[in-house]
């Protein structure tokens, strides 16, 4: 039986996955930016027996029309957001095993600024660091905010993403040996000169020739998750990532995204047993069904068409209320507009055969935002459910994305955790001291291994 993962999706604004809930008096999310509120929020998920706290984020907003949406801003909806980066020490100061994962884009600064940073981070954590590595959503708005005068094309920015990746990973497997550290007090060398090596790359987009001032830290490299599951994207998760964010839609539509992933995994020489595949999951639980039932109630009523138009502008550049509501979303195809140049997967996952119309679509998102499954009911109907979504699926694990944060994860941590450990589903045991190390249950080691792809497949001359 699988062991599952679980992490809590979390973003360093006042609610997260597209939806409005930060009013309601059970969410604490409107303290975001007190450290307080974040430093309770790692100890409940911590003391819950997450396997890490996972951060979403990016410049982005979501437009419509050609400006920013206002029920974005009235509402906060994935409008305010700041760095995770700088609150994670701290939180790694009051707690001692929980991983923290952080989305950070490619292509917006050089692959040597976010590899120090992200050796920085992992050093002051002790190894409990992962990248969710994103090509970046809302990318007109990026746009915007970098002054560019056009998005890069979509698959572009993953052959750029490809290359600052490599990049990141030869600064921090390669630059430095493990012993060319020497720190000795009594012989006052601080490094060993033959133990640091001048790292050459020169791709298309990045180039580099100097040397790494990070020395290696406990993971060298972070846990390297991707987000993205356009065909672009799930190969690009099959080439670097060691686990992979999948977008949570219908259990067929996800299972067929998790095999197809492994697929390419394999056909990339690599064991597809290895890479974690998680979704988004909203759990509304509770001692009672009645019970959990009103919480999810009270969140839909607080749901509203304008929202999950506003989202959905931001994954794909599409005004969903400005459409024929009884037409499907082939009327924008058939506009011929540029379509896609955002991000493909929100829009592909509905046409086709059977697909359905922009009111429909409307009706299916709300209360969704860009959440995975949601799941609702007493602990033993919760604790079934994500069982059974599990094997449908063939995913790996969770992130559970809060409503009323941290009460709606202090409940799943009181009421759903000790059934999964009681039927096996968890791991046993102290977890391992880095992410990694606890991802893989202790058989992938601190390290990202010489066998991982990244490190054969380079554009650089050493
Ligand atoms: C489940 C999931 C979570 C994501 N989280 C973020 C995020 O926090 N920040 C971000 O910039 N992009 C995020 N993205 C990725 C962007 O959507 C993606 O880089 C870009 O839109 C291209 O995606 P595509 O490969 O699905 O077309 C996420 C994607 C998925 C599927």
């Amino acid at each position: 039986m699988k062991t599952l993962h679980f992490g809590v999706f979390e973003v360093m604004g006042p609610q997260v996955g597209g939806t409005y809930s930060w009013p309601h008096p059970l969410s604490a999310g409107i303290d975001y930016l007190d450290p307080a509120h974040w430093i309770r929020m790692a100890q409940v998920v911590e003391e819950a027996g997450f396997d890490f706290l996972f951060f979403a984020g990016g410049y982005g907003y979501p437009i419509i029309g050609d400006d920013v949406s206002r029920v974005s801003v009235e509402k906060g909806i994935n409008f305010s957001g700041l760095d995770p980066d700088y609150i994670i020490p701290v939180l790694a100061q009051h707690t001692s095993t929980l991983g923290f994962v952080v989305t950070q884009s490619t292509g917006l600064d050089h692959p040597a600024q976010l590899a120090r940073r992200l050796s920085t981070l992992d050093h002051l954590t002790g190894g409990r660091i992962g990248w969710n590595i994103v090509t970046g959503a809302s990318q007109n708005a990026v746009a915007e905010v970098f002054g560019h005068e056009r998005m890069v094309p979509h698959d572009t920015r993953y052959d750029m993403a490809a290359e600052y990746v490599e990049l990141a990973s030869r600064l921090w497997e390669e630059a430095w040996d493990d012993d060319a550290l020497v720190a000795d007090r009594a012989s006052g060398l601080f490094a060993r000169r033959e133990g640091v090596h001048r790292i050459v790359y020169e791709g298309e987009h990045y180039r580099s020739r100097g040397y790494y001032g990070a020395p290696p830290s406990p993971q060298r490299t972070p846990v390297l998750f991707q987000a993205g599951t356009s065909p672009k994207g799930r190969a690009f998760a099959a080439d670097h990532a060691e686990c992979v964010f999948v977008q949570g839609t219908t259990p067929a539509r996800t299972a067929a995204a998790v095999a197809d992933i492994r697929r390419l995994a394999a056909e990339r020489g690599r064991d597809p047993e290895r890479l974690k595949l998680m979704a988004g999951m909203t759990v509304f639980v509770a001692e009672t069904a009645d019970r959990a039932r009103e919480l999810e109630a009270e969140f839909d009523a607080m749901q509203t068409d304008e929202i999950v138009a506003a989202l959905y502008a931001g994954n794909t550049g599409i005004d969903l209320l400005s459409l024929d509501p009884d037409r499907t979303l082939q009327q924008v195809l058939d506009a011929g507009g540029p379509v896609g140049q955002m991000g493909t997967s929100n829009i592909e996952r509905f046409l086709g055969e059977d697909a359905p119309t922009v009111r429909e679509i409307l009706d299916q998102l709300r209360g969704l935002g860009t959440r995975g499954f949601r799941v609702v009911g007493d602990p033993v109907r919760v604790a079934d459910r994500i069982e059974e979504l599990a094997a449908e699926t063939d995913l790996d694990g969770f992130l559970i994305e809060p409503v009323f944060e941290p009460n709606d994860l202090r409940a799943f941590g009181d009421l759903v955790m000790p059934l999964l450990r009681e039927r096996g589903r968890l791991r046993d045991g102290e977890p391992g001291h880095t992410l990694r190390s606890r991802l893989t249950e202790g058989r992938g080691g601190d390290r990202l291994g010489s066998a991982h792809p990244v490190l054969g497949r380079s554009a650089a001359t050493a």
